[in-house]
């Protein structure tokens, strides 16, 4: 019982249930594009692709995708895992999962995304209802939490285990389908200013 706790996080529809330095607070309710507001925050923004493939959901994301619980609980789905770097440096591991079911048409776009910004497709379509946020304090013992460090060891950062992650997800639909994305706000976010209006 307490692996699989170990591997669950709990999500709150509140952001103070996950008590983050104000900081943080501000980047996990920021409404819109997350895109469009981190590309405001830089001079150069990048969506680093880590990989994109069949994998099986999560332990707590099945539930939030409407799926049926099967074997060890988990469905089949498509996955993709990014790195949002703003001048370089990374600041967002966002993870994003479509059931396996889900009809081609459902995401037309998704599996030839490349270094596109998901972002750009959802918030651009009128097709598409976006769900509430939630939110989480990841401890080091997450898969989420375990892969944004490997990513950012792969970088050459190092991230404590015991540092907490704060995470937000939300669910998108579109036609029959379901689309799940969870963004991992790392530490280097609280560092970023606005572009002042006369920054070329
Ligand atoms: C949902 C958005 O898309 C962003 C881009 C992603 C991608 O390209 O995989 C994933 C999550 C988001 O941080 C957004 O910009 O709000």
């Amino acid at each position: 019982m307490r692996e699989r706790s170990l591997r669950r996080a709990n999500w709150y529809r509140h952001v103070l249930a996950v008590n983050a330095p104000v900081a943080l607070a501000c980047w996990l309710t920021s409404g819109g594009s997350l895109t469009a507001r981190l590309k405001a925050h830089a001079g150069t923004f990048r969506v680093q692709v880590l990989r994109q493939r069949p994998a099986q959901c999560l332990a707590d994301e099945s539930g939030a995708l409407g799926l049926p619980r099967i074997g060890n609980g988990r469905g089949r789905c498509w996955e993709r895992e990014v790195l949002l770097r703003c001048d370089n440096t990374p600041v967002v591991f966002a993870h994003t999962v479509v059931p396996m079911s889900a009809d081609a048409a459902d995401w037309p776009l998704f599996s030839a995304l490349g270094e596109r910004s998901l972002g750009t497709t959802l918030f651009g379509d009128p097709m598409v209802a976006r769900g509430p946020l939630e939110y989480a304090r990841l401890r080091g013992s997450h898969p989420l939490a375990r892969r944004a460090r490997a990513a950012l060891a792969g970088q050459g950062i190092a991230v404590p285990d015991e540092l907490l992650l704060y995470a937000r997800r939300c669910l998108y639909r579109r036609r029959q389908g379901t689309l799940l994305v969870t963004e991992v706000f790392l530490p280097q976010v609280a560092a970023l200013v606005p572009k002042t209006s006369n920054t070329r």
